[in-house]
């Protein structure tokens, strides 16, 4: 199975979303920075690759957020959460439309690509530090 990794990096309780910039049928779509697992790297590798190229930043990666979203047969997207190595540093959109820190009362506004939609639960949760008892 192939994963895709995305990054859930959050600096002072916001949670860092990149906008698409293409391909059309998703371009304006909101996910979090990531990409493919290339051959011979680790999940953690791959994140932190993808960060330098996508936001010329360095990232600790740390635990698994959420459950694998299924993409495509044989494909998943994986989240991790993650923080700056330099937490002055400001990411910058280099292969996407925009960046935004989004709070947890922002979340739900923006228009996710389907399979990030279902890991909000999960991202809330890592925003707001705890699990809410019920
Ligand atoms: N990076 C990322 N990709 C996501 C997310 N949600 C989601 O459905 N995807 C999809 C979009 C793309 O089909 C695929 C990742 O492609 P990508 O273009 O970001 O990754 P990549 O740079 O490694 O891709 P490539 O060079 O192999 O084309 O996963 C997400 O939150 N982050």
């Amino acid at each position: 199975m192939r994963v895709i990794v995305g990054a859930a990096i959050v600096r002072g309780g916001a949670l860092l979303a990149q906008q698409r910039a293409y391909p059309a049928e998703v371009a304006g779509r909101w996910e979090l920075p990531g990409g493919r697992v290339e051959a011979g790297e680790s999940e953690p590798e791959a994140l932190r690759r993808e960060c330098v190229e996508e936001l010329g930043v360095e990232v600790h990666v740390g635990a698994r957020v959420g459950a694998d979203v299924q993409l495509r047969p044989g494909l998943v997207l994986r989240a991790y959460a993650a923080t700056l190595a330099d937490l002055a540093a400001e990411p910058k959109a280099l292969e996407h439309k925009g960046l935004r820190w989004i709070d947890p009362s922002t979340l739900d506004d923006l228009p996710w690509l389907p399979a990030d939609l279902e890991l909000l639960p999960a991202l809330r949760e890592l925003l707001e530090g705890v699990t809410k008892p019920r």
